[in-house]
This record gives structure tokens, sequence and C-alpha cells, in this order.
């Protein structure tokens, strides 16, 4: 699960965020939602533990993985070691497995260059849930797709999830989204941006 009580964010005199105090249970799919700025992408940095200069606490269960807006692949590196680096015990044959379970079958060669965006979006997504987390954190994993992607990868994030059971949160700028994937969901609202879950 994730236990969020932070009390105040600060970027240089600026007060970005706070007070934001909810929980996210386990296996229970949080989505986030706010106008653009307001600090969403801010507030998923300090649950993930990117960001620790903020006051207050934040706690999660282990492992913990996450998924960006830009899939973040090593370009240099096979779609295969991508997923096999951050998973040695893995690797190889549930490696395959994870590829052929997000539709990446016998694409363990390519290069992330040779992998469309859609393909790439979902070797992230593929190395994400390799780890079995306990936790899933998601920034925007659907962001700037076309609207038959957008469905094929909301689709396959649902399977994932019913399957993982991760306690998840994340950010989307999409309330459909937000209503097809998640149980709850939380808005910021206001200068610096509140949110107050019972
Ligand atoms: N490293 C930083 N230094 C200074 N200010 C920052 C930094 N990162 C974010 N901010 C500011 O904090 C506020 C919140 O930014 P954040 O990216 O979290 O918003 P967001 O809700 O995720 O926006 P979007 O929906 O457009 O991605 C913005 O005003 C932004 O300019």
């Amino acid at each position: 699960m994730i236990e969020v009580r932070i009390t105040g964010k600060r970027f240089g005199d600026r007060h970005v965020l706070g007070p934001v105090r909810f929980d996210v249970a386990a296996g229970e799919t949080v989505a986030l939602l706010g106008p653009s700025g307001i600090g969403k992408s801010t507030l998923l940095r300090i649950v993930a533990g990117i960001d620790a200069d903020f006051d207050g606490f934040v706690s999660h269960a282990d492992p913990l993985a996450i998924v960006f807006q830009e899939p973040t692949l090593l370009p240099w590196r096979s779609a295969l070691d991508n997923l096999c680096i951050p998973h040695p015990a893995l690797c190889r044959s549930a490696g395959i497995a994870a590829l052929d379970k997000v539709g990446l079958e016998g694409r363990g060669d390519a290069f992330p260059g040779q992998l469309s965006l859609g393909q790439q979006r979902r070797l992230a997504l593929a190395r994400a849930f390799a780890g079995n987390p306990a936790v899933l954190v998601m920034d925007e994993p659907f962001v700037s797709l076309d609207a038959a992607l957008t469905a094929q990868m909301l689709a396959l994030t649902e399977a994932l999830i019913a399957e993982a059971r991760p306690a998840t949160l994340f950010v989307t700028h999409a309330r459909p989204e937000a209503e097809r994937l998640a149980d709850r969901i939380l808005e910021l609202h206001g200068t610096p941006a509140e949110l107050v879950a019972p």
C-alpha cells in the first residue's frame, strides 16, 4: 500500500503542494487528476522516492515500479536486455514470456529504435510488471498515443493490473482513462495544491 502525508513541498520560495493526504490500499487503483502545472508529477516523484525534499512523510510497500510519460529505455540495449538489466533473476526465459504477454513476441533482439512508440511503451509496461511490483506509479503512461493505441494500451494495462494487483497510483489528464482504470479518482486543486482524502 501507499501512505501519503505531505504537509508541504516548495521549489525555492514557491509553496507548490500541501497538505496532501491519502492512502492507496493493496490492490487498489487510484487515478490522480488536476489541471496542468498543479503538481501531479511532483507528487508522483515524491511518492516514488525520486524527490525527498519535502515536509511530511510517504511510505509504500516494496518493490515499487514506475512507468514514466516517455518509455525511458536504454537505446543501445536490446528489448530483452532492457527487461533483464533491472530484473536479473527473471531472465532470459521469463523475460521472453514477459515480452510475449505484452505482444512483443519474437522482438527480444530488437533495439528500442527499431520498435514503434506503442511497442516501446509496451516494453516499458513489461519492465514495470516483470518485478511483480507491490506498488505501481504511472505518470501519464498513454499521453501522445492515438485513440486506437490508447485503447490497446488501456486494455493491456488493465489486464496486467488485474493479474498483479499492485497498489497503483497514476496521473492522467483524461477523465475517461481514469474512470476506466481506477477504483477511485482523486483531484488536486488550489494553490498550493491540496488533496485530503478520507
Ligand atoms: N524542478 C523544479 N523546479 C522549480 N519548479 C518546478 C520544478 N518542477 C516543477 N516545478 C513547478 O511546480 C509546479 C508543478 O509542476 P508539475 O510538473 O508537478 O505539474 P503537473 O500537474 O504534473 O503538470 P502537467 O500536467 O502539465 O504535467 C509547476 O508550476 C512547475 O513549474
